[in-house]
């Protein structure tokens, strides 16, 4: 069964909320800089990007990461070629940006992508989802909902980018299979 958990209004005013959360600890920093871990991390860093920029005039760079290199669950070497140098990062104040944070080992693979490039000042996590599970030490510093899951579970994060429209739903085990 599937279970709407946030709909299009809900996400917004997520967004809306990390935006601002991120704006009052960061307020004044010239070096912030956004990562949006591909494929639908990336567009909710252009959406606070543009909140940013819409909201208090900051204007913030942005740029898009693939992990696939850097996994430790899949032996090809094959992946994407960094969008960003290690000029664009290097004491920088970096905002990581993903849907779903589960076991943590995408933002792992995200961490040692970012530290192969360059040397950010300090790098912190903002997902719009965290489902628990975690199988490493990792915590988000902006959590859009805390949805706890079962294992048998999955979060499927819509977006209108990529999807129909926007939303937030709980998939049971049999609908993944
Ligand atoms: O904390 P973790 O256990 O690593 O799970 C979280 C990751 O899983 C999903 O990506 P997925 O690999 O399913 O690809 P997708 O971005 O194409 O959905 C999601 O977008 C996160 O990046
Ligand atoms: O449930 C999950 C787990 C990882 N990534 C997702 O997108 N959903």
């Amino acid at each position: 069964m599937k279970k709407e958990i946030v709909d299009n209004k809900t996400m917004k005013r997520t967004l809306t909320r990390i935006t601002y959360e991120i704006i009052e600890k960061n307020k004044g920093d010239q070096n912030l800089v956004l990562i949006g871990i591909k494929t639908r991390g990336t567009f909710l860093a252009q959406r606070i990007q543009n909140r940013l920029r819409q909201l208090e005039d900051y204007e913030v760079p942005f740029f898009e990461l693939d992990v696939t290199n850097f996994r430790d669950d899949q032996k090809t070497t094959e992946g994407a070629i960094p969008t960003f140098t290690d000029k664009d990062i290097d004491n920088k104040n970096v905002v990581l940006v993903d849907d779903v944070l589960y076991t943590g080992r995408t933002i792992r693979a995200a961490l040692d992508a970012i530290m192969s490039i360059g040397r950010p000042g300090k790098i912190s996590l903002a997902v719009l989802v965290d489902r628990g599970h975690r199988e490493l030490p990792i915590r988000a510093d902006y959590v859009g909902k805390n949805i706890p899951t079962s294992r048998h579970e999955a979060i499927k994060v819509s977006m209108a980018e990529v999807d129909d429209e926007d939303g937030v739903e709980i998939i049971s085990h049999e609908e993944q299979n």
